[in-house]
Formats: C-alpha cells, sequence, structure tokens
C-alpha cells in the first residue's frame, strides 16, 4: 500500500475543543486533542476521530465573518472567536439513508491568518489534482416534468451547490419537447463542456441521450441507421436531476431519486458507464432505450397515460389499472441472441452494485477512451445459428437495459439486469388469467420473484427482434366483438421505449455495450455507505446529535 505522506497537520479548534487536523492526499482527518468529547450516545457506539476522503470534498473555504457570527452566539463561542479569530470551512459528503447524500460543514478555527489560509490553498490543491471532477456543464431544465417544480429544484437544491463547488453552469431552460435534443444535436459547442445536465424525468434524459449520441456519431460520420454501424461511446458525461414522474434512470443508476444526491455525484465527478439499447424497423434508426422498452402491458400503458399528462405522475396508475382490465394480449415472433455464457443470468441473485464485477468483466472489452479494442468482435459471435425463437400470444414482452428500479417498484422489472455488461434481460409473459397477471405484478413490489411464474420466462440477450402475427391482424371497425373482449385494444399495439411509442411494431434490437457514462456510481453496497460518526452535524449513522458539550 502506497505510504500517506502526511500534507499538513495542525492543532486547530473546532466547536468547543482542540483538535489535531491532519491532511494527506487522499484524507483530512481530525480528533480531540483533549479527553472533552463524550462519546456519541446512539448506537453507533461512536468514534472519537473523523474523517472525510477527499474526493469526497466539496469545497474548502475561508470562513466569512458573517458565518462564524451567525453560528457562534453562546459565550464559548465567543471566547473561541476571540482566541481564533480565523477560520476556514469544509463541505463534504455525508451519506445518510437509503443511498442519500447530503452535503455537511465542518468549520476549523486558527490562531493565526497564514496558517488559515495555508490549510484553504493546500486542500484546494488537493481538489484540483481530481481531474474527473467537471468544471463546466451545460444544463438543461424541464419546467414541466413531473409535478413542474423543475426549475424551483435547480435553483434552491442544485445550482447554489454547484457554485460553492466552483462549477461554471450554462443554463437552458427548455421552451418544448425536443428543446434540448435538437440543442444538443446541432447547436451546443460541446467543447467548453464537461457534461451534460439534465433536469427532469426519464423523457428528459432520453433526449439529452438521444442529442448526444446523434451529435457523436454525426461528428465521427458514423450513420444510426445501420444496425450493425459500431458506435462511437459520447465523451461527455450526463447528469440527472430528478424531477420527473417515474425517474427510473437516476433510481436505478444511483439508488434514489434525491435532487441533492443527484448533485453531488456530480460534483465529485463519479462515472458509470451504461449500455444503450439501439432500436431499427428494417434499415431505419427508430430509438435508444436506457431502461424499458415494453409491448402489450407497458406499451398500453404508456399509449393510455399520454391522454392524461395532466394528471402528472398519477396517470400512469389509471393507465395501469385500465390497461390490466381490458386483458389485451398480442401474438407474435420473438428471436433473441443469447448472452454470453460468463455474464450471469436474469434469475442468478446477483445485484448489480458500484464497482459490479459483471460490468467491470465486459469493460475490459474498451479502453479509457472508449475504443473498441480486437477482443470484442470475436468471430463468429452473431452466427445466425445462436439465435432462439419464441411464437407465442403475449401479455407483455419486456426488454430491461438495466434493473428499471424506481420507487414504484424498488427491485425493478428485472432486479437483477445490469447497468453495462452488454446485455438486456428480455421478459416473455404470455397470455395468462387476470388473476395470474396481477400476482406477477405484485410481485414487482414485494421480495417475491415475479419471474417464478409457468407464464413467464425471462432470457439474457444481446439483442432480439419482434415480428407481429400479420395474418391475425383486424382492424377494430372488422372487430364483432368490442376490443375488451376480443383482447385487442389496437390490433398491433405498440412499444414504449423509455417512455416514448415508437411508430413500428416489428423491430430490430442490439446492445450498445457502454455507449454512454453517467454521472453516478452505480447503487452503493450497504458497508460501503457507512461512515465514521464525523460531526458538526447530526451523527450520519445512528442519527443522534453527537454529545458534545
Ligand atoms: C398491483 C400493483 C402492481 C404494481 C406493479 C408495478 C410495476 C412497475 C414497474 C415499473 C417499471 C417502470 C419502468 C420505467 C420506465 C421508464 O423509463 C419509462 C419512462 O418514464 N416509463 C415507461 O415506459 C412507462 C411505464 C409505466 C409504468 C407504470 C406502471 C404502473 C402500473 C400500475 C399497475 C396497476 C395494476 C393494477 C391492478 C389492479
Ligand atoms: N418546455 C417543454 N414543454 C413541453 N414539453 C417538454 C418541455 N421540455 C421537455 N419536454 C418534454 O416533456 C417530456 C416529459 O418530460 P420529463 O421526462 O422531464 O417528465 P415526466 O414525463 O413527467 O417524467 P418521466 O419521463 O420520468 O415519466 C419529455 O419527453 C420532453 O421531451
Ligand atoms: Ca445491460
Amino acid at each position: 500500500m502506497e505510504k500517506q505522506v502526511t500534507l499538513l497537520s495542525s492543532q486547530l479548534f473546532q466547536k468547543h475543543r482542540q483538535v489535531e487536523v491532519v491532511l494527506n492526499r487522499s484524507v483530512l482527518a481530525w480528533k480531540p486533542v483533549e479527553k472533552s468529547r463524550k462519546p456519541c450516545s446512539g448506537t453507533c457506539d461512536s468514534v472519537q476521530s473523523y474523517s472525510v476522503e477527499v474526493c469526497e470534498i466539496v469545497a474548502v473555504r475561508k470562513t466569512e465573518d458573517d458565518d462564524q457570527d451567525a453560528a457562534q452566539t453562546g459565550k464559548h463561542q465567543k471566547k473561541t472567536k476571540q482566541l481564533y479569530p480565523y477560520a476556514f470551512t469544509v463541505s463534504y459528503v455525508r451519506r445518510t439513508r437509503q443511498h442519500q447524500w447530503r452535503c455537511s460543514e465542518v468549520t476549523f478555527h486558527c490562531a493565526n491568518q497564514a496558517l488559515c489560509e495555508e490549510w484553504v490553498q493546500v486542500t484546494n490543491e488537493q481538489l484540483s489534482l481530481l481531474t474527473n471532477r467537471p468544471k463546466s456543464l451545460l444544463v438543461y431544465i424541464n419546467p414541466f416534468g413531473g409535478k413542474r417544480h423543475g426549475k424551483r429544484i435547480y435553483e434552491q437544491k442544485v445550482a447554489p451547490m454547484f457554485r460553492l463547488a466552483g462549477i461554471a453552469t450554462t443554463v437552458i431552460v427548455t421552451e418544448r419537447a425536443n428543446h434540448a435534443e435538437d440543442h444538443l444535436k446541432t447547436e451546443a459547442n460541446l467543447d467548453k463542456y464537461d457534461g451534460v445536465v439534465c433536469v427532469g424525468g426519464d423523457g428528459m434524459f432520453s433526449e439529452v441521450l438521444h442529442g448526444l449520441v446523434a451529435r457523436t456519431q454525426n461528428d465521427h460520420g458514423v450513420d444510426q441507421n445501420q444496425p450493425d454501424a459500431e458506435l462511437v461511446p459520447c465523451s461527455l458525461r450526463i447528469g440527472i436531476i430528478p424531477a420527473g414522474s417515474t425517474d427510473c434512470i437516476c433510481f436505478a443508476t444511483v439508488g434514489t431519486n434525491d435532487p441533492v444526491t443527484s448533485a453531488l455525484h456530480i460534483i465529485v465527478g463519479d462515472s458509470q458507464p451504461m449500455d444503450v439499447c439501439s432500436v431499427h424497423h428494417n434499415d431505419v434508426f427508430l430509438r435508444y432505450s436506457v431502461s424499458l422498452l415494453g409491448y402489450g402491458f407497458y406499451g398500453d400503458v404508456l399509449s393510455d397515460s399520454e391522454r392524461n399528462r395532466w394528471l402528472g405522475p398519477a396517470r400512469y396508475d389509471l393507465a395501469g389499472v385500465k390497461t390490466f382490465l381490458s386483458h389485451n394480449y398480442y401474438e407474435g415472433t420473438v428471436s433473441f441472441l443469447p448472452a454470453e455464457d460468463d455474464v450471469g443470468n436474469p434469475r442468478d441473485k446477483l445485484q448489480c452494485r458500484s464497482g459490479c464485477s459483471i460490468c467491470q468483466h465486459n469493460r475490459s472489452s474498451k479502453d479509457e477512451h472508449g475504443d473498441v479494442s480486437e477482443e470484442k468482435e470475436k468471430p463468429g459471435k452473431d452466427d445466425s445459428s445462436d439465435w432462439n425463437e419464441i411464437h407465442g400470444k403475449f401479455i407483455a414482452i419486456n426488454a430491461a437495459n438495466m434493473s428499471c428500479a424506481c420507487p414504484r417498484s424498488p427491485k425493478g422489472l428485472s432486479p437483477f439486469a445490469h447497468l453495462a455488461d452488454g446485455n438486456a434481460d428480455l421478459i416473455l409473459v404470455r397470455n395468462c388469467s387476470r388473476l395470474d397477471f396481477f400476482k406477477h405484478l405484485l410481485r414487482h413490489t414485494n421480495k417475491d420473484d415475479q419471474f417464478d411464474h409457468p407464464f413467464v420466462e425471462v432470457h439474457r440477450v444481446r439483442k432480439f427482434r419482434f415480428e407481429p402475427e400479420c395474418h391475425k391482424l383486424v382492424s377494430l371497425e372488422d372487430l364483432s366483438e368490442p376490443p375488451t373482449k376480443t383482447g385487442y385494444s389496437t390490433p398491433l399495439g405498440s412499444w414504449s421505449c423509455d417512455g416514448e411509442i415508437l411508430p413500428e411494431v416489428a423491430i430490430q434490437v442490439s446492445v450498445q455495450c457502454q455507449l454512454i457514462r453517467l454521472f453516478a456510481r452505480g447503487i452503493e453496497e450497504q458497508q460501503q455507505q457507512q461512515q465514521q460518526c464525523v460531526s458538526d452535524d447530526p451523527c450520519t449513522l445512528c442519527a443522534l446529535e453527537p454529545t458534545t458539550d
């Protein structure tokens, strides 16, 4: 292990006690000098030393007199200020419950100005060595997404933190659908930025994804209409400040849909590669998908929900109940190219987590800049003899490129799907009774296995195709019985592609391994979440006020 060189070490004052503060290249640590501090009375059996990783420091700055005056009203504090008139404040990431991050502060008081300035300068020098942090961001805000709080969320919760972290921003409040996508495709001077941020829901993310991917392919002369084209990975990372109805992409990559947490992941410069499915109809490019490509049930839910946009997030629940009651099924043929053997399977209970080994395995096929190595295209990999074909009547055909975890279904549509493994989980729900389908749906909300039904099968795939059964097609006018009885709402149904209806039903889908990167790190394991009880604030672990005098 590399020996840590101490960069600075001083006795300073924090709150009402003297502390030994040490900074090395990776950690800022402090502990009380005298035994003035009682242990935390919470459950964490608190320790007497505190530490923050340098990569999780948001900012360090000289504490302004006003801040000190506001914080120091008591007798002790006034005395502290007399003896230690200079102070600096470190803002850092604090983990709270359920994957949420907060920005906490600790203030150290110094007896002399030079020492105070040295601490600010040396700590800032260490922060400037963190080259993965964005310095300049292009931000798109959808003022009408979700509950229409996007603009307020950005201005009140996110912008102040970006300012604190010294990130420059260009903010565009969208004026119409596709504004962000069009701007990215043609106008935006992307050389100026280290990343693009969308404030909104999955639909807004999809706009940024389409804008950035199209721009990148355009710049490299790649034709998106070619289903087998080798797409060029995007160099800019995408950040999502959740302010939509579902926020499934944010939830499944960060573990929560919380704007402050997302802003902090952007500030610390996290990077999470993500697969993107390209969807074609013959040789025409239709759309990209990162979350759910759903035919049958989810396609119908989406089509119906679009009519009730005014209802906000509740539109999905209303449409869900209506679609469930109509109990439609669709006939067709699904063909798929299975994943390689060494990437797990959709029921192996291996959840995709921060630093996921299954996704890392695939990382070896792309270098740091996303160039494809020779290893990637193995001869015969796409051999037509490897394709499987299934014909049937389906209530739902879902391709989950990632878990699709969201507040509605915290484990998601495919709980063990991976963000960056180069595969999608293809879920086929055959025609079954309403009761059986209800049981299947219910399992998305509890711990039971939603794939453990005789009418459900799930495959991990690199590519798939769908062909509807055309000879069965009838127009609505030709139906002798009402659609609900025949099981057809529209003859063909439709695909929902990350919340957009596709214009075609016969589609070819190919997973593009790690085409984009997000400002995220995947969902952290519980132990990664835990931290020491550091604190000017309530104790992170036991959620109690620390017992300082
Ligand atoms: C008995 C309760 C069962 C609850 C079952 C919940 C399963 C929920 C699974 C959610 C998966 C969401 C995947 C998200 C995809 C997004 O990228 C995309 C854009 O936002 N949304 C859609 O494609 C639009 C998809 C819309 C998803 C909303 C589904 C709401 C279903 C409500 C079902 C009610 C059944 C009631 C039976 C009496
Ligand atoms: N200024 C705007 N006016 C109207 N529509 C917009 C505007 N800006 C963006 N949009 C469109 O609004 C759609 C929905 O936006 P968004 O995803 O932010 O919210 P949502 O639909 O409520 O959330 P979710 O996609 O998570 O269900 C997007 O597809 C986007 O194209
Ligand atoms: Ca995947």
